[in-house]
């Protein structure tokens, strides 16, 4: 149960940290944040973004069958960039801040599941005497101590297991949008801000590829009964748009083409889906037409190489994104889509199930990558 000396848990995503100057402006929000609530701060950040796609696509340039454990200590560098930038903007602010990287404050993963613990003394520790932690997203040291990821968007997975360890009974996660809507904002500028959800559907929002949270985040959440609140620092302040919890949304509609879909050889299909999914891989099965075929929504990076490494025979079909319709309770119905036309069948599922909503978001602009993420790439290629 939370108290008055219970610190706040934040997270900031890359999409918070597009320009340099963003440091500063969370900086200074973290300082009254704290001041404000009487409380010490720790905040999550994830690499700026585009800064992890770019080292991956650096990596798998130097060697395309990149080992596991190689790729994760690149990408590693990117919230330890971060976790850097952030730190150094507290200091210029005068706030008095530490860094924490996974082995400061013993973040472990457990088994070989997307399970993460976190060292609650060592977390505290370090917050005597400090008004702010900042902490390395998405990392953790497996039993030999080498540094592994969780996976796409994991910094969200963090920040709640930061919460859960301190005892927080909230969660709050700023991005470039200040909560779950019906659709991806950027894609449906009509789509509505649910103010409250449950966890069932934003993690089978998820699960289906949309976003805006890690699924793994939010069923952790669930389980030790954390609110996640969604919020936005805008330059008239922070706007908080959605809480997930008990609380009851819209149907959501999700098209993610990122999703990678297969068709299995050998082995039934239903047998290669199951030892994909104990293997981590988000999978669903979709019939199109006579056939069934199989889309994994992409939030497990890549997923060919872990249907390899299961030894899971299967082609890969191209072209194809996965379309889904979520319920407030969850309950979730998939379609596989040409990616061409997926924009547009989004768009027409969401007229069809909240009418031609003439309200209109704050973001209907395509999403932004920093620049300064392009450093490590920019190189490379100058040296040919
Ligand atoms: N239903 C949705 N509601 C809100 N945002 C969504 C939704 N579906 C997808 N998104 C996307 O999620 C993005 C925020 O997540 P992400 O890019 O991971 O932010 P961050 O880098 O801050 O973690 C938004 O910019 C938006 O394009
Ligand atoms: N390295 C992760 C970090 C993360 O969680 O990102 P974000 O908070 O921007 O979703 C990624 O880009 O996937």
């Amino acid at each position: 149960m939370a108290d008055q000396q219970t610190p706040i848990v934040v997270k900031f995503g890359g999409s918070s940290f597009i320009e340099l100057p963003a440091y500063r402006r969370v900086a200074r929000h973290l300082s009254e944040l704290a001041h404000d609530e009487g409380r010490p701060v720790v905040a999550v950040v994830s690499g700026m973004s585009g800064s992890t796609g770019r080292l991956l696509e650096a990596a798998r340039d130097v060697d395309p069958d990149l080992e596991p454990h190689v790729q994760d200590q690149v990408l590693a560098t990117a919230e330890i960039v971060s976790v850097g930038l952030l730190r150094a903007a507290l200091h210029a602010e005068g706030v008095r801040a530490t860094d924490l990287w996974a082995p400061h404050i013993g973040m472990r993963r457990i088994a070989s599941g997307p399970v993460i613990a976190v060292d609650r003394r060592r977390l505290l520790d370090a917050l005597v005497g400090k008004t702010v932690a900042v902490v390395a997203g998405g990392q953790a040291l497996d039993s030999d101590g080498r540094i592994v990821m969780f996976g796409r968007n994991s910094s969200d997975l963090t920040a709640v297991a930061v919460a859960a360890a301190v005892g927080a009974d909230q969660c709050q996660i700023y991005s470039d949008v200040d909560g779950v809507y019906t659709a991806d904002p950027h894609v449906v500028p009509g789509a509505r801000l649910m103010p409250e959800l449950s966890y069932a559907q934003c993690a089978a929002m998820s699960s289906s590829g949309a976003k805006v949270l890690h699924a793994g985040a939010v069923r952790l959440a669930e389980v030790h009964g954390i609110d996640i609140v969604c919020a936005s620092l805008t330059p008239d302040g922070a706007v908080t748009g959605s809480v997930i919890g008990a609380g009851r949304g819209l149907a959501a509609v999700v098209g993610d083409r990122r999703t990678q879909v297969f068709r299995f050889v050998g082995a039934s299909a239903d047998d290669a889906l199951e030892r994909a999914r104990a293997c981590g891989v988000v999978g669903v099965t979709v019939v199109q037409g006579d056939e069934t075929i199989h889309c994994f929504a992409g939030q497990q990076g890549d997923v060919a190489a872990a249907l390899r490494r299961a030894g899971i025979d299967a082609l890969a079909v191209s072209g194809l994104g996965l379309l889904s319709v979520v319920q407030p309770d969850g309950q979730t119905e998939h379609t596989a889509v040409g990616v061409d036309s997926l924009d547009g069948a989004v768009r027409d599922l969401h007229v069809h199930l909240h009418g031609d909503s003439a309200a209109t978001t704050r973001w209907p602009a395509p999403k932004r990558r920093s620049n300064h993420s392009g450093l490590l790439l920019s190189a490379r290629r100058a040296e040919g």
